[in-house]
């Protein structure tokens, strides 16, 4: 399916002013469609729909950069910045698996960008006309959600924890390493929610993590499945998770078990395995750190490897992105075998959740992350979802518990 609001004649004009700092870019989003890419204060925030590409299926990820650069090949670009995010910006969101669910692509009309001490503002008009100039709406303050309920999705707790029983039961039977298995919860508003007051919150209370709200899909999450920028790749694998206590002293000595865990540390070399390998065809070199760092949350503490290449191909972030889904922490190892047993026994649609969201520019430079600790909202309902890396060593009770704490994200920044 293929939904594009471009008249088939008129290319593109895009407009990129620089603007003075217009305050924090989350609080610049009108409440109707808002787009968001942001961490720790920069990124990218967008709005109205110039353009849409809707696509399903195995080919979604060709077919949604082919339309990219067919639209970027003949637009009129005037751009005052030429940063990675100025011209014209298209925000994405990816489906888990082939079947079931779709995926978009969307070009704002609007765009505010921030980095390194610059803003900018870019405008699209996809009519044939100049579009409008810089001057930002007044926009009104996000809405505080009124209180939501929650009740099981697909699983409850206890059901879960048999699939999980299952997928270790099949691990040590030799039939795969890894299985990354996640459940959903429902949340239900009495009134549409104002998407901006959770983006909100998740933005100031995980400031290190990219929050990001594209076509329904909103969170943020902790891993970079991508960025390319300027013949420069890197990407931050996480695997191996440890739930914070809230006691500094005892989350410390539980850092330390994390790093020397053998559990952990076998996860964590199965994801970072399977990201290298996937980016080596397009590196012409690559840095592969020997042992991950650990990467402290407010919720949860994860092993973490940023990996960094050099590129000469003109592959683009979504290209990459593509090559690298799904990785091992959210597929598991071998990815085949692991996809299929997450068909089989998960129970579960995925739909976005553990795709990749994020967005590219006309470069085709961009960032693409998981959309892990995210929840898909269709008005005043919202599936939360959270996943567990599987292994032989894996305690369902403990997966379990660890699947709630990745919820705590989305449940605060819903919560009024
Ligand atoms: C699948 C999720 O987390 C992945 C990312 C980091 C650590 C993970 C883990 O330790 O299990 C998961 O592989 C999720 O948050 O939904």
């Amino acid at each position: 399916m293929v939904v594009t609001t471009l008249p088939a004649s008129a290319p593109m004009v895009v407009r990129t002013t620089e603007v003075p700092d217009p305050g924090p870019l989350l609080e610049l989003l009108p409440e109707d469609f808002p787009m968001a890419w942001v961490r720790q204060g920069e990124g990218v925030v967008g709005w109205g729909q110039a353009a849409r590409f809707d696509t399903i299926g195995a080919n979604r990820f060709v077919a949604a950069d082919r339309w990219w650069r067919r639209m970027v090949g003949t637009a009129v670009v005037r751009d005052e910045v030429r940063l990675p995010g100025s011209g014209p910006v298209a925000f994405g969101s990816f489906a888990f698996d082939d079947v079931p669910g779709s995926s978009s692509l969307v070009l704002p009309d609007t765009v505010v960008g921030h980095r390194s001490g610059r803003w900018w503002v870019t405008t699209i008009d996809v009519t044939g006309n100049l579009p409008g100039g810089a001057a930002l709406p007044d926009v009104s303050r996000a809405r505080r959600p009124a209180a939501v309920a929650y009740a099981d999705g697909a699983h409850s707790g206890t059901e879960w924890e048999a699939i999980v029983a299952e997928a270790v039961r099949r691990i040590t039977a030799g039939e795969l390493e890894k299985v990354v298995l996640a459940r959903d919860l429902i949340a239900e508003s009495p009134e549409p929610i104002d998407l901006r007051w959770p983006l909100q919150r998740l933005s100031d209370g995980y400031p290190h993590c990219w929050t990001f709200s594209v076509d329904g899909m909103i969170g943020a999450t902790p891993e970079l499945l991508v960025r390319r920028e300027r013949g420069l790749v890197t990407s931050r694998v996480l695997a191996g998770t440890i739930r914070r206590t809230g006691d500094d002293e005892h989350d410390l000595a539980l850092a330390a078990s994390l790093a020397r865990s053998s559990k952990d540390l076998e996860e964590h070399e199965y994801a970072v395995r399977s990201v290298a390998d996937a980016l080596a065809p397009f590196c012409s070199s690559m840095n592969v750190p020997e042992s991950p760092f650990v990467l402290h949350l407010p919720n949860v503490m994860h092993l973490a490897t940023d990996l960094a290449g050099v590129t000469d191909s003109d592959a683009s972030s979504l290209a990459l992105a593509a090559a690298l889904h799904p990785s091992a922490a959210v597929g598991g190892t071998p990815t085949a075998v692991a996809l299929d047993v997450i068909r089989e026994i998960e129970g579960l649609d995925r739909a976005r959740y553990a795709g990749p969201v994020g967005w590219m520019d006309g470069r085709g430079d961009g960032e693409w992350g998981i959309a892990l600790r995210s929840a898909e909202v269709s008005g005043s309902r919202l599936r939360l979802f959270a996943g567990c890396g599987i292994v032989a060593g894996s305690d369902p009770a403990a997966e379990l518990a660890e699947s709630v704490a990745k919820l705590v994200p989305m449940r605060d920044a819903l919560s009024s």
